[in-house]
């Protein structure tokens, strides 16, 4: 097979994805680059008469569904979804997840956990063996973030991590707001030993909103790279 850049990967495996929508389904659409190529195909699908309903993960995966007019709810009026496909920054042998790159793991999370199924779309450079290459976002209340990030810190020590955290911040250097009014901070930690007991840490901090560890939410991982498309867990 021919070498595949990140971009043709990633709609590759968004691709694939399409297959397992069917008529009337109800989905959630996930936030990010690989997600959008999901939102893309699927709407020329809808274009040809696909009837669906979709619940957006992020006001950015809302307007670009808008834009296909990819017929949309709420969690809200659709609060049991059959499908959500979503991108992620790293996937484990587990399906244990690290998602929030882009800010929107928050309703990522909910509307996964919503659906009968989650399956996540990845280009294959988003494979580890053991989950924190990537730093691990957390939303976090606006108020009393010190307090947090503190007690975040104690939390990654106590479940044998340590590094730094930071707050993220948008290009024009203000802290990045998400779509539900919070901070993240983005938990620079290396590798993360025992992601369980770290999200069992980290929900038990009241500043904390939520963090960017997904456990037991992924159903498969569609990961497509230089040779071809990988399914990791069931589909079905
Ligand atoms: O969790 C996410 C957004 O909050 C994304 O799914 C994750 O960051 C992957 O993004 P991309 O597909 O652009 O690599």
């Amino acid at each position: 097979m021919t070498a595949l850049n990140p971009d043709d990967a990633k709609r590759l495996a968004a691709a694939r994805a399409l297959d397992l929508v069917t008529p009337g389904m109800r989905l959630g659409l996930g936030t990010g680059t690989t997600a959008a190529h999901f939102v893309e195909l699927l709407g020329l699908r809808v274009a040809q008469g696909l009837q669906v309903i979709c619940v957006p993960t992020s006001e950015r995966t809302r307007t670009q569904a808008q834009l296909f007019s990819i017929p949309l709810s709420t969690i809200e009026a659709t609060p049991e979804l059959d499908l959500t496909v979503d991108g992620a920054d790293e996937f484990d042998p587990q399906l244990r997840l690290i998602k929030g790159g882009g800010g929107a793991h928050l309703r990522e999370k909910i509307v996964a956990m919503a659906s009968r199924r989650m399956v996540v779309i990845t280009d294959s450079s988003k494979a580890v063996v053991t989950l924190g290459k990537f730093p691990l976002p957390v939303e976090v209340n606006v108020f009393g973030l010190e307090v947090t990030r503190r007690m975040i810190l104690a939390a990654a020590k106590a479940s044998g991590c340590d590094g730094e955290i930071r707050l993220r911040k948008t290009p024009s250097g203000h802290p990045f707001v998400s779509d539900n009014g919070h901070f993240i901070v983005d938990c620079f930690l290396g590798s993360i030993p025992d992601p369980n007991q770290l999200a069992a840490r980290l929900v038990a901090i009241p500043g904390v909103v939520e963090h960017g560890l997904f456990i037991g939410i992924a159903k498969a991982v569609i990961s497509a790279g230089p040779d071809g498309v990988e399914i990791f867990g069931e589909l079905g």
